[in-house]
């Protein structure tokens, strides 16, 4: 068994041939471990896990998981793959009208036969695994942001994932939500043995929990990668600039346009 889960191998991708989202990226999520793939907004990091689900291909380069060439035409594979991993979305993309217990059965329900009764005792018990067991009858409207996180977790747990993507886990929580998700999600990938992959542009929080991570720039570059330690203690400006959130640096601020005086049609 090699010790790479998923292989993202020299892929370059656009959604039209009029821009491109990813340029040569390469990466690899080691099994069993947390990696954070951190960049600004629009750098292409929620692309990254469209390709790794297969919802895209490749323009160039290949996407291997857990040794399977991953190939967006191959329905069957599709599904299989998509069985073996656990999303979570931004800001948790729960089902208001229904209950947090319901909300976790939901995928159970979905793609397996188990009978109800086993049904419910999963539920309970990633619901216990997130601390929210108590939480069960409640209705979506009545929990915080924070829970509303944890329970979203709890649901992308819910068949026992191999491998776990998380699309911006920390967006929208204050800091003390921040911080518990984050432990949860350490918790959960050691307690498991799940692959974690981590899309945010929360540096910090990412570093405080990653074995690795890529710092992503516009244009869909990788700019470094590296431990936590190894990318904090890095002397390259981009990546300084990167981690310390510094407005002024290599890391263009704007989307790339026309000039301002061609666009407000001044231009002689
Ligand atoms: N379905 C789509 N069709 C066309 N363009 C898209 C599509 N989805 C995203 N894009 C464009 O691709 C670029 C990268 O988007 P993506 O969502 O991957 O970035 P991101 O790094 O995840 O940003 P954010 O943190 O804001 O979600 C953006 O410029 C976006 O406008």
């Amino acid at each position: 068994m090699s010790d790479t889960f998923i292989e993202i191998d020299r892929v370059t991708f656009g959604y039209d041939s009029s821009r491109i989202i990813l340029n040569d990226v390469s990466m690899r999520f080691p099994r069993g471990k947390v990696t954070a793939i951190l960049g600004g907004s629009g750098c292409g990091k929620t692309t990254l896990l469209r390709l790794i689900g297969g919802v895209y291909p490749a323009n160039q380069g290949r996407v291997v998981f857990d040794g399977e060439l991953v190939d967006s035409r191959d329905k069957a594979q599709l599904y299989r793959i998509r069985r073996r991993l656990g999303m979570l979305f931004q800001f948790g993309a729960l089902f208001t009208d229904l209950s947090v217990f319901d909300n976790v059965a939901f995928p159970l329900r979905e793609h397996t036969s188990l009978p109800e009764a086993l049904i419910r005792d999963i539920v309970l018990m990633k619901l216990n695994a997130v601390g929210l067991r108590g939480a069960a009858p409640l209705r979506i409207s009545q929990v915080s942001g924070g829970m509303a996180r944890r329970i979203a977790l709890a649901r992308a747990m819910a068949l026992d994932p191999e491998l776990i993507m998380y699309d911006e886990p920390f967006a929208g929580l204050d800091p003390i939500s921040m911080g518990v998700t984050a432990n949860l999600i350490r918790r959960l990938n050691d307690a498991t043995g799940a692959t974690s992959l981590m899309v945010s542009h929360d540096v910090q929080e990412c570093f405080a929990i990653s074995d690795y991570a890529y710092l992503m720039a516009p244009g869909g570059r990788v700019v470094a990668h590296g431990t936590p330690e190894e990318l904090n203690r890095s002397e390259d400006p981009e990546v300084r600039q990167f981690i310390r959130g510094e407005p002024d640096g290599p890391i263009r601020f704007h989307y790339p346009a026309p000039s301002m005086a061609q666009d407000l049609g001044l231009s002689a």
